[in-house]
C-alpha cells in the first residue's frame, strides 16, 4: 500500500454516484446466481462473474446490469442488498452516500412499491446504527423502458415517498433516449421538493449534457464527462456551480473513454467545472471509491492536500443540509491534520 492509498484509505468520504443494484458484491451477486440456478445467465462462480463483467461496449454494460437486476426477486432480497451496500460503505470509511436506485424494474419483476420502500427505508435504518453510515437514494427512470417508466418512478416517489428518497434521476442508455422527452416528470419531482440528478453526457456528445440542464433543471449531472468537448459548456457549469460525478474507471470499462490516461477530468477540471470523484457500479467494474480516488489522484496529479479537497467537494456538492455537511468537513480537516 503506498502512503497515498493508506491516506485514502482512511480519509472521511462522501459517495453521489453509485448504483444499487451495481454494487451488489460479489459474494451477494453469487449467493442470488445460487437461489436462481438454471433460471438466470449470471454465474455463481467468482472467477466466471468476473469474465462475465467484462463489456464490448455501454449497451452490452446495460444488458447485464439488468440480468444482475433479475436476480432480485422479493422484498428480502432488496433488503439484504441494501444494508450489505452500507457494510461496504462503511468499510470504506463512506460517511454519507446517494445510492442510485431503480424502483421500477423491481416493481416490474413483481416486488410491490410499498414492499420495495419498506425494504430500503429498514437497510438504511440498519445501515446507520450498525455500521454509521447515513443512505440516501434519487430514484432513477431507466432511459431504455421509456415514458411508462418515467411515469412509474414519479408516481412510486411521490405515492410511497420513503425518507431517505432526496432526488430524481435518469440512467440507463442516451443513445437513442432524448433528455427532453423526460421534462414533464422532473418539473413534476422538483415541484415535490426533489433535487434533479440525471445522467448526461456519458456515451453520448455536449448536447445531451445541456439538455439535462435545460430542459431537466439539473443540480448535478452524472458523468458529464463529454462537457469536455465543449468550451462554452465548460464554463456554463462552471459560472453556474452545476456539478460533474464523475467515475473514471466506469467510462474505461464500458468503453466510453478508450485508456485512464485520455479520460478528460483534468481538463475538466482546469476549466474551472466542479467535480467528485465517484465509483458508479463498483464491483461490475473491478473498482472500489477508494480507487476512483486513487486514479483520479494520478491523473490530476494530487497529494494528501489535493484529495482531501476531493473528499470536500463531495460533501459540498451533495445534498446533505449545511450541519451535515459542517459536520463531515470538520471531520475530514480533523483527520488530515492527525495524519500530518
Ligand atoms: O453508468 C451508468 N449509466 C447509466 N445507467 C446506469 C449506469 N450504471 C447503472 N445504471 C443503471 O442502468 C439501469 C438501466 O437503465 C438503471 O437501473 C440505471 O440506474
Amino acid at each position: 500500500m503506498t502512503d497515498l492509498t493508506g491516506f485514502i484509505a482512511g480519509l472521511p468520504k462522501a459517495e453521489l454516484h453509485v448504483h444499487h443494484v451495481g454494487s451488489a458484491s460479489p459474494r451477494i451477486v453469487a449467493e442470488l446466481a445460487a437461489r436462481h440456478e438454471g433460471s438466470s445467465p449470471v454465474p455463481a462462480d467468482p472467477d466466471r462473474l468476473a469474465e462475465y463483467f467484462e463489456f464490448r461496449d455501454f449497451a452490452h454494460f446495460i444488458e447485464v446490469y439488468l440480468s444482475v437486476v433479475d436476480l432480485i426477486r422479493d422484498a428480502e432480497d432488496v433488503r439484504l442488498l441494501t444494508y450489505e451496500i452500507g457494510r461496504e460503505l462503511a468499510r470504506q470509511q463512506v460517511r454519507y452516500a446517494e445510492l442510485t436506485i431503480t424502483p421500477y424494474s423491481s416493481v416490474r419483476r413483481g416486488i410491490p412499491a410499498p414492499a420495495f420502500c419498506e425494504a430500503i427505508e429498514d437497510a438504511r435504518t440498519g445501515a446507520a446504527r450498525d455500521f454509521g453510515v447515513n443512505l440516501r437514494w434519487c430514484f432513477d427512470i431507466p432511459g431504455e423502458a421509456g415514458l411508462v417508466s418515467a411515469e412509474e418512478t414519479l408516481r412510486i416517489a411521490l405515492e410511497e415517498r420513503p425518507d431517505g428518497l432526496i432526488s430524481f434521476g435518469l440512467g440507463g442508455p442516451e443513445i437513442g433516449v432524448p433528455r427532453p422527452q423526460f421534462k414533464p416528470y422532473f418539473d413534476k419531482a422538483r415541484a415535490a421538493g426533489l433535487h434533479s440528478v440525471p445522467h448526461a453526457g456519458e456515451t453520448t456528445g455536449p448536447e445531451t449534457v445541456w439538455d439535462a440542464v435545460r430542459e431537466l433543471g439539473a443540480e448535478r449531472i452524472g458523468h458529464g464527462i463529454a462537457a469536455a468537448q465543449d468550451e462554452r459548456l465548460m464554463a456554463y457549469l462552471a459560472e453556474h456551480g452545476i456539478p460533474l460525478e464523475v467515475c473514471p474507471t466506469s467510462n474505461l470499462r464500458t468503453r466510453a473513454v478508450a485508456s485512464l490516461d485520455e479520460h478528460p477530468i483534468a481538463r475538466l477540471v482546469a476549466a474551472g467545472v466542479p467535480i467528485s470523484v465517484n465509483s458508479d457500479d463498483p464491483p461490475m467494474f473491478g473498482t472500489t471509491l477508494e480507487q476512483e480516488y486513487a486514479v483520479a489522484a494520478r491523473l490530476l496529479g494530487l497529494d494528501r492536500d489535493g484529495v482531501t479537497e476531493l473528499a470536500r467537494a463531495a460533501v459540498r456538492h451533495s445534498f446533505l443540509d449545511d450541519a451535515g455537511k459542517s459536520a463531515l468537513i470538520s471531520e475530514i480537516d480533523a483527520y488530515r491534520e492527525t495524519y500530518g
